[in-house]
């Protein structure tokens, strides 16, 4: 095997530095055809995501899925796009996420990078960055507060993949996923406070969406609905909900599989019927706006609801840039290097 890093350009102090690295899914570049194939060639190309044999699953996503998605996607992706930077959503946060860490952590001489699981810019190269400030020792946080194996274990899978090409391997520490972490909690809780002061009217249910999982996923071991449940059980006290104002259900299933239940659509486009015709929804499984949390509820959901009778929908944004965003990062980032930066 090829080592590929080249020894850092900074010789690292002797005392060494401690980075973190924060890892998010990853985005298309843009809307065209051919990015968002590239993107999703890569990502429905994870075993992690995609547990079926290649020889079996290659031959649907290459000649089917992927002739006729990207299109579709795209033009979605168009509608939700980042004016001002010109880039996907998720990207823009993500970027914005790490600068605001970077700020906290400056004055300790802890710097901070990111990287995609999926696309750019890659792990390897956010890895890099931080080796070459000097950097032995790395905390890195996946960008997913529920664990899953198909988020998180590849997340960490990609940065284990990086180290293996190096000579000289910094030593790393991935922080736990963080569903009930008390700073997580506060930052969703703030979120919905803010909305609903801004909204001209009372939502009678606020619908708490999480990307969903096929059930297999959860039959094999993946805790990600628990962890989903840990969630939103501490936001409901948090806000003095009971179940019924703030129900759980979950989002973007993909492919022919069962995935948990209750799935977010049937579940909202039922609700005028009963006669609740005004909800916020709220979707604390993104650490971020994404194509996600913008079209398929921002767009399609709320289209969807209002077909159906609903009279005022909202959006509860993703939690960032937000202060309470940076603050989650900050307190996550400080109790990690707290028991593994030199002292
Ligand atoms: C089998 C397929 C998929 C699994 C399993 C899955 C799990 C999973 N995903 C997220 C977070 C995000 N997913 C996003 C997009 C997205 N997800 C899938 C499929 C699976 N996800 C697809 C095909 C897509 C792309 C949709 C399209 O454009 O066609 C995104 C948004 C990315 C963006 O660029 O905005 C996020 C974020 C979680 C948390 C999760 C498991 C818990
Ligand atoms: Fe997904
Ligand atoms: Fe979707």
């Amino acid at each position: 095997m090829a080592f590929l890093h080249k020894p850092p350009r900074i010789t690292p102090p002797p005392e060494g530095r401690t980075g973190v690295l924060l890892i998010n899914l990853g985005t298309p570049d843009d809307t065209g055809y051919f990015s968002v194939r590239r993107y999703l060639s890569e990502f429905l190309s994870d075993r992690r995501v995609i547990e079926s044999p290649p020889l079996i699953w290659q031959p649907i996503l290459q000649g089917i899925i992927l002739t006729k998605r990207p299109f579709a996607s795209g033009a979605n992706y168009a509608r939700i796009w980042h004016k001002e930077e010109n880039a996907s959503p998720l990207r823009v946060y993500t970027r914005r996420q790490a600068e605001g860490l970077a700020e906290r952590l400056k004055a300790d001489g802890v710097p901070v990078e990111w990287g995609m699981r999926y696309g750019r810019p890659s792990v390897t190269k956010a890895l890099e960055s931080l080796m070459d400030q000097g950097c032995d020792r790395i905390v890195s946080i996946a960008l997913y507060p529920q664990y899953s194996a198909t988020t998180t274990a590849t997340a960490n899978d990609q940065l284990f993949r990086a180290l293996m090409r190096l000579r000289r391997q910094p030593a790393v520490l991935t922080v736990p996923s963080f569903p009930d972490h008390p700073a997580f909690i506060r930052a969703l809780e703030t979120s919905v406070q803010d909305r609903l002061a801004e909204l001209p009217f009372k939502p009678q249910q606020i619908v708490a969406s999480f990307h969903g999982l096929p059930k297999t996923c959860i039959e094999k071991g993946d805790t990600y609905r628990d962890e989903c449940e840990r969630t939103i059980a501490g936001l409901r006290v948090a806000l003095g909900l009971s179940e019924e104002q703030m129900p759980l259900t979950f989002q973007s299933r993909f492919g022919p599989l069962e995935w948990i239940q209750p799935y977010t659509a049937p579940f909202v486009k039922a609700l005028p019927a009963q006669g609740i015709t005004k909800i916020a929804v709220i979707m604390p499984g993104f650490m971020t706006d994404c194509i996600e949390t913008l079209d398929e509820i921002g767009n399609e959901l709320r289209e969807e609801f209002m077909e159906a009778g609903g009279e005022e929908f909202a959006l509860v944004p993703c939690l960032n840039d937000s202060k309470a965003a940076i603050d989650l990062l900050e307190e996550l980032s400080r109790s990690a290097l707290a028991g593994f930066q030199r002292r």
